[in-house]
C-alpha cells in the first residue's frame, strides 16, 4: 500500500521523518516493501524543518514567514494560520504522485498550535482534492508537559548556573496541551477518515522527559506504522505468496470513514532463517524446514504481544468495533493454523465479527511479527480523561462568553 506521508508541526515533521527513515531502511535491506510514496514536512518553525534527516530538503516547507519561531501553543492563531496556508501546503503535494496514493497519512502532535491548527484545514483540502482516504496519525500530550517540573527549574545551565529557561525548554512546558488536543480532535471530527492515536503519556516513563526520549518514541511509532502499512498489498500485484491478502480497500473498511479512533498493537520475534538474507540467499529461508511447533509458538507469541502488549493508545480489545490482524515474516514461519487461531482469539477478545486477517511473507525477513489494529475504539479511558480534564476550562470560558 502506498501512502503520501505529510508531517505538520514539530512532532508531525519528526514522526514523518522517522517513518521515511524506516521505509528507506526496509527498502535498502530488501526485507520490507516500501510503503511511502513521498514524505513531506510542513512547519512554521524553520529550525525544526532544518533539523530533519530523512525527508529530502525539497519536500520540507516552511510556511508563515512572518511567524518567527513556531506558534508556541496559540491554537487560535494556529487555526487561522491553517486556513490561510492550506492551499499553499496542498500544492506542495504536486511534487509527488498524490493521485495514485492509496491513502494520505497526516502526522501531527496534538497539543501544539502549528500542527494542531493546520491539520484540520489541510485534511479538509485533501478530502476535496483526492479520492483516497485521509488518515491522521496523532500523538496525545504527555501529562508531564503541562507544567514545569522542579527539575526543569533547578537544572544547571551550561556555562554557569543561570536558571533562565531557553526557548527549547519553554516549549516543553505546554499548559494548554490537553485543551489544544481536544479542540483539534473536535475539529477533525467528520474531516479525517480515521485518527490513529499514539499516547505520549503512556510511552514516556515517569523518570523521563518527552523531549529527551522523543526519537525513541518516534522510532517505536514508525516501526508500528511500517509493520501495518507495508504488510498491506499494493495494487501492483499484492504481497508475494500471501495466502490471505489484505489490500487498501480492506484497510478502508477496517478504519472506516467516520473519524473513528484506532490504535495499533505490535509484536515481533527474531527467528532462525538459516543465514540467508541480505545477499540474495534469503530464498532458502523460505524453503528451509521449520519445526511446526516452533513456528506455531512464534506466531502465537507475536500475536499475544500485539494484543496484550502496549498499544499506541491503551484500550480494552472489546472496545473495538472492527479489527485487523496481519502476521508477517519468512514464509516457512507463517503457520496457517496459528494465524487462524490468532484470528479466533481476536474475535473472542474483541467480541467483534468485523475482523480481517492477512499474512505478509517476507522472504528476506529475519523476524516474525504481528500487527493488530483496533478501530472504532470510541472513547478510551485516556481520551475521556483528556476531555474531562479540559471540560471545566471550556465550561468556564462558555460562562465567560455568556456573561
Ligand atoms: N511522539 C512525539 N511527540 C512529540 C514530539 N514533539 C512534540 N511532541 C508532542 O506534540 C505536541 C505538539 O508539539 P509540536 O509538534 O512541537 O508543536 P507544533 O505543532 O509545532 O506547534 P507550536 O510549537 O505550538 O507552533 C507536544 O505537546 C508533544 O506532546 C516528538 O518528536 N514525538
Amino acid at each position: 500500500m502506498q501512502l503520501e506521508v505529510i508531517g505538520v508541526g514539530g512532532a508531525g515533521g519528526r514522526i514523518a521523518d522517522a517513518i521515511a527513515a524506516a521505509d528507506a531502511r526496509g527498502a535498502e535491506d530488501g526485507a520490507t516493501p516500501s510503503f511511502v510514496g513521498t514524505a513531506y514536512a510542513f512547519d512554521t518553525d524553520g529550525e525544526a524543518v532544518t533539523a530533519l534527516e530523512s525527508i529530502p530538503v525539497a519536500r520540507r516547507h516552511r510556511y508563515g514567514e512572518t511567524i518567527e519561531n513556531g506558534l508556541e501553543g496559540n491554537l487560535q492563531e494556529g487555526f487561522a494560520t491553517g486556513e490561510e496556508y492550506a492551499d499553499e501546503l496542498s500544492r506542495q503535494l504536486d511534487a509527488g504522485q498524490p493521485s495514485i496514493a492509496d491513502a494520505f497519512l497526516v502526522c501531527v502532535g496534538l497539543g501544539g498550535a502549528t500542527g494542531g491548527g493546520t491539520v484540520p484545514a489541510l485534511v479538509s483540502n485533501f478530502q476535496r482534492l483526492y479520492d483516497a482516504p485521509v488518515y491522521v496519525l496523532a500523538t496525545l500530550p504527555a501529562r508531564s508537559e503541562l507544567e514545569e517540573s522542579a527539575d526543569d527549574r533547578l537544572e544547571p545551565r551550561a556555562g554557569g548556573g543561570n536558571a533562565t529557561p531557553d526557548r527549547e525548554d519553554v516549549r516543553q512546558v505546554r499548559p494548554f496541551a490537553e485543551e489544544n488536543a481536544v479542540r483539534t480532535l473536535d475539529r477533525l471530527d467528520g474531516l479525517a477518515d480515521a485518527v490513529l492515536c499514539f499516547d505520549n503519556d503512556a510511552w514516556v516513563r515517569d523518570s523521563e522527559r518527552l523531549h529527551d526520549v522523543r526519537d525513541r518514541l518516534n522510532a517505536d511509532l514508525a516501526t508500528r506504522v511500517q509493520a501495518f502499512f507495508a504488510a498491506v498489498a499494493d495494487d501492483a500485484g499484492g504481497t508475494p505468496q500471501a495466502e490471505s491478502v489484505v489490500d487498501a480497500s480492506d484497510v478502508r473498511r477496517i478504519l472506516g470513514s467516520e473519524t473513528a479512533v484506532a490504535t495499533i498493537g505490535y509484536g515481533s520475534q527474531q527467528v532462525e532463517t538459516g543465514g540467508g538474507s541480505r545477499f540474495g540467499l534469503g530464498i532458502f529461508a523460505s524453503r528451509e524446514h521449520v519445526d511446526t511447533g516452533e513456528a506455531v509458538r512464534a506466531v502465537e507469541t507475536v500475536i499475544g504481544k500485539a494484543l496484550r502488549g502496549r498499544l499506541t493508545l491503551d484500550c480494552e480489545p472489546q472496545a473495538a468495533e472492527r479489527a485487523l490482524l496481519l502476521v508477517g515474516g519468512p514464509p516457512a514461519w507463517l503457520n496457517r493454523q496459528a494465524i487462524a487461531d490468532g484470528r479466533s482469539r481476536l474475535e473472542s477478545e474483541t467480541g467483534s465479527a468485523a475482523i480481517l486477517t492477512g499474512d505478509a511473507p517476507r522472504p528476506e525477513g529475519e523476524s516474525v511479527f504481528a500487527v493488530v489494529v483496533l478501530a472504532g475504539v470510541g472513547s478510551t479511558p485516556r481520551l475521556e480523561a483528556l476531555r474531562e480534564g479540559t471540560r471545566p476550562l471550556e465550561n468556564r470560558r462558555g460562562r465567560e462568553r455568556d456573561s
